[in-house]
């Protein structure tokens, strides 16, 4: 379970976090949608205690993120970036690589290994290089790396962008997965229909703070709209930045 309390960060001239608050629960996918600015990054960062706060704390499963950070990262995975895939390492020596890094000794990393590759069906992949791989095989070996060590909550910075939509569809087929295993997913996303597609809870920024947050009906009927793509304007104030 993720818990953002009361954050607050300027950056600059900017108010990035403005008193930020919400949680993401174990067993859902919960999305941030905002526009372009609205903090979302920030918010991450700060979760994953690359950035400090000005005021408030983030919590990992009831760990105070930047009291204690070697334990609060022990429980998060970072979906990263597949377009920066080393490319002369198989899918096999990546994610061993990033099992140890979380300090799994040899023998266990590589069980780790094979079980991740195993429930992501990338035996066929496991020894080829990933120079070369389409995008869905990068994404996934991005994904194995990101849960090898089993985190309980898994978080994504806008997974989807540059994917085609076949590995779209094999993400959130995955995303499912996880929430079925009673994962804490939490993702950030400017883009409208994905968040309506995959999320039980979306929490709604614009300008560093939450405008609003319950699943995609209750938005709807929050805002008085008839869907989704109006009720996210209308609790918004305007459809700048944020794509449908
Ligand atoms: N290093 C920085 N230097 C200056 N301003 C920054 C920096 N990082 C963030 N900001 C500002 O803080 C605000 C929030 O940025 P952030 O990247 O968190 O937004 P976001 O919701 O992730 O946006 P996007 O969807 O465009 O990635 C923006 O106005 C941004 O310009």
């Amino acid at each position: 379970m993720i818990q953002i309390d009361n954050l607050s960060k300027r950056i600059g001239e900017v108010q990035a976090l403005d008193q930020l608050s919400f949680s993401a629960e174990d067993g859902q996918i919960t999305g941030l949608l905002g526009p372009n600015g609205a903090g979302k990054t920030t918010c991450l960062r700060v979760l994953f205690d690359l950035l400090k706060a000005d005021s408030g704390a983030a919590f990992v499963d009831g760990t105070q993120v930047d009291k204690e950070p070697v334990v609060a990262k022990q429980g998060l995975g970072l979906f990263p970036d597949p377009f920066g895939l080393y490319e002369r390492l198989t899918p096999r020596e990546y994610i061993e690589y990033f099992a140890s890094l979380n300090g799994m000794p040899r023998a266990h990393a590589k069980e780790a290994t094979q079980k991740v590759l195993d429930s992501l069906k990338m035996t066929d992949i496991a020894d080829r290089r990933c120079k070369g791989f389409s995008q869905g095989q990068r994404m996934k070996t991005a994904l194995a790396q990101a849960i090898v060590h089993q985190p309980k909550n898994i978080i994504l910075d806008e997974p989807t962008r540059g994917l085609d939509v076949m590995s779209t569809r094999v993400l959130r087929g995955i995303l499912s997965d996880l929430r079925a295993q009673g994962h804490c997913v939490l993702f950030s996303s400017h883009v409208m229909q994905e968040v309506a597609a995959l999320c039980d809870r979306v929490i709604l920024m614009s300008k560093g703070k939450v405008v609003a947050q319950g699943s995609p009906q209750e938005l709807i009927e929050l805002s008085g709209e008839n869907n989704l793509e109006d009720a996210f304007i209308r609790l918004i104030g305007s459809d700048e930045g944020i794509a449908a």
